[in-house]
């Protein structure tokens, strides 16, 4: 997941920020899909490389997701997604775990719950 994620960190499309990123998403029966953050002319457009990946793995039938794989630039520091895409993993479940690379290889993790307490969700609109 690590390795894949920093490979299709190179496939980012990310002509205005230079900040490149790459994402795996795992799902629960084992399948990983891959995402960049893929930038546009008009920025707000931007889409970022965990939505990417989350919006492939969904058009392919997956929607039962374990954990989730950022990495970013080749900055020597943890960081996570941004309040978007943690809204936009939680409608997929709260307990998935986010990790955070760092070019080394090494990693933190958190889940989606503590990246995200007190989340709007299904339960309130349903
Ligand atoms: O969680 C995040 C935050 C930012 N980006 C992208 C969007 C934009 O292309 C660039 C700079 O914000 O990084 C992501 O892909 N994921
Ligand atoms: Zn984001």
């Amino acid at each position: 997941m690590i390795s894949s994620s920093f490979s299709v960190k190179e496939n980012s499309y990310c002509q205005y920020s230079k900040f490149r990123v790459g994402c795996s998403l795992l799902c629960e029966d084992g399948t990983i899909f891959n995402g960049t953050n893929v930038e546009n002319a008009s920025y707000g457009l931007t889409i970022c490389a965990e939505r990417s990946a989350i919006c492939t793995a969904v058009s392919q039938g997956h929607r039962k997701f374990k954990a989730i794989v950022v990495s970013r630039c080749d900055q020597d520091k943890f960081t996570y997604p941004c309040g978007a895409c943690r809204q936009f993993i939680a409608e997929f479940g709260l307990d998935i775990d986010v990790y955070s690379t760092r070019p080394d290889g090494s990693y933190e993790r958190g889940t989606i719950c503590e990246l995200l307490p007190f989340s709007f969700g299904q339960s309130d609109v349903i």
